[in-house]
């Protein structure tokens, strides 16, 4: 054990977790259509940001959850009800019991009828979780996808949360597929840093960009060596097509396309839109119904076969239970892992190595602010200790508000690369935090000060 073996040395009973705040932080994406798609017609950007701190140590731990615009304060709230189950534990307690600490705050036993482990309350259990494990990597000085790489397969297995997965993954065969790429692990840590990860962008093609604006950021995103792409679908399928060719006019046929309808469709509408639009050759479409409905993604997908286009999904999966059937039912040919719709880093790692059992790539989703950042680590992970390749795997990348990070992601080459500095790379400048508190940061006091009032 270790990682623990160091914990104990670093941490003692009277590191509790004295404070811990919540705050809703906006950003108006929505005012140049950033992030828009068939469903989502003006999302701002939004995070549920949290600070955490232990007592008897400098290290702050940073950690949010996704989510959009007015939606902020109702995850706000739900982390709210949450923090009274963390603060005034000893963070080395939290740490070596991680699953069961995981387990106490989705099981709350009043909290729990919001789930379980769904919805609010796990977007809420998100960002706590992100914070702990920032704030576990500062205290080892190391980045998350580091630590989960030096970690014994059994200290990694001791993260998760096996109840509901185990008929799919036990922990037996968790420790069977960890312990197989464990003593190779160094290679691909080198092989990491020196190659990177493969990554696709969204940002040329989001849905409320014009023909001219799209033309524009693919000759850019050419510029800067990206070689993958994906655009929003679903409202007019015409409109759809017309898109795809300009998108094809610019990239060419050997680039890769992916396409998005956002879960705009019924199950016959995606048959028949893809249908259509097949000839653009798109890699997949990704939820092209009900996030739900794994069956009629297991319909979709086998009827789609016969044009060479998978089924992607998963930014709605709402924990690993999803994942499991999504898996057994082989109904995705991409799994879409989201680092804050999943109950964080613990139940990522669950999802990551299910996929590697059913032979199922991790594409993580990554559209939204922090994203890239947070998921850039799984990959990693993935890569060095998990399915051990990057074959046909590629991580999306938006090109939105990294600039409020301390590390914003590197890509380059059509690449990501290693974060370095220790921590989950959530954290953000604490300018930007002040500016985008929502209402009364000075860019949410300039708009809505600039309404005309109703
Ligand atoms: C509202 C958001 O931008 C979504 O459109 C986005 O997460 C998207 O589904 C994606 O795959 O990036
Ligand atoms: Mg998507």
């Amino acid at each position: 054990m270790a990682l623990f073996k160091s914990l104990r040395q670093k941490l003692g009973p009277e590191n509790v977790v004295s404070e811990a705040v919540v705050r809703d932080i906006r950003f108006p994406t929505s005012l140049e259509a950033h992030g828009s798609d068939a469903v989502h017609t003006d999302p701002d950007y939004s995070a549920a940001y949290v600070e955490l701190r232990v007592s008897g140590l400098e290290a702050v731990g940073h950690g949010h959850t996704f989510t959009l615009g007015r939606g902020t304060e109702v995850v706000v709230s739900a982390v709210n009800a949450l923090l009274p189950l963390v603060v005034g534990r000893p963070l080395l307690g939290i740490l070596t019991d991680f699953a069961g600490f995981w387990r106490g705050l989705t099981n709350e036993s009043q909290l729990r009828w919001l789930g379980p482990e769904k919805g609010v309350t796990h977007l809420a259990l998100s960002a706590i979780i992100n914070s702990l494990w920032d704030v576990w990597g500062k205290i080892e000085q190391k980045p998350v996808w580091k630590l989960l790489a030096d970690m014994t397969p059994e200290e990694t297995v001791s993260l998760i949360d096996f109840r509901y997965i185990s008929d799919a993954v036990s922990k037996e065969e968790a420790l069977v597929i960890l312990r197989e790429k464990f003593p190779t692990r160094g290679e691909r840590e080198e092989r990491a840093r020196r190659e990177g990860y493969p990554l696709y962008t969204t940002s040329v093609g989001w849905l409320g960009y014009s023909d001219d604006k799209i033309r524009e950021l693919c000759s850019r995103a050419l510029g800067e060596g990206i070689t993958q792409f994906k655009m929003k679908v679903g409202v007019n399928v015409e409109d759809d097509a017309r898109r795809a060719q300009v998108i094809r006019d610019q990239i060419g046929w050997e680039r890769s396309l992916m396409m998005d309808a956002n879960q705009r469709w019924d199950t016959d509408e995606a048959l028949a839109h893809m249908t259509r639009l097949a000839k653009f050759k798109p890699v997949w479409i990704e939820e092209p119904t009900s996030p739900d409905d794994i069956l009629a993604h297991a319909k979709i997908r086998q009827a789609l076969r016969k044009f060479g286009i998978g089924v992607a999904t998963g930014e709605h999966a709402h924990n690993r239970v999803m994942f499991k059937q999504f898996l057994q039912a082989e109904a995705m040919d991409f799994c879409q892992i989201d680092a804050c719709r999943l109950g964080g880093v613990n139940e990522l790692v669950a999802v990551v190595i299910m996929a590697a059992k059913f032979g199922v790539p991790v594409c993580p989703h990554a559209g939204g602010v922090g994203l890239c950042e947070y998921v850039q680590h799984l990959a990693f992970f993935d890569f060095i200790c998990v399915s051990g390749t990057k074959d046909g795997r590629v991580v999306e990348f938006v090109d939105h508000l990294h600039e409020h990070f301390v590390e914003p992601v590197t890509v380059k080459g059509g690449c990501y690369w290693l974060p370095g500095r220790p921590g989950y790379s959530g954290e953000m400048l604490p300018q930007s935090l002040d500016e985008h508190e929502y209402p009364h940061g000075a860019v949410w006091k300039t708009i809505l000060e600039s309404k005309p009032s109703s």
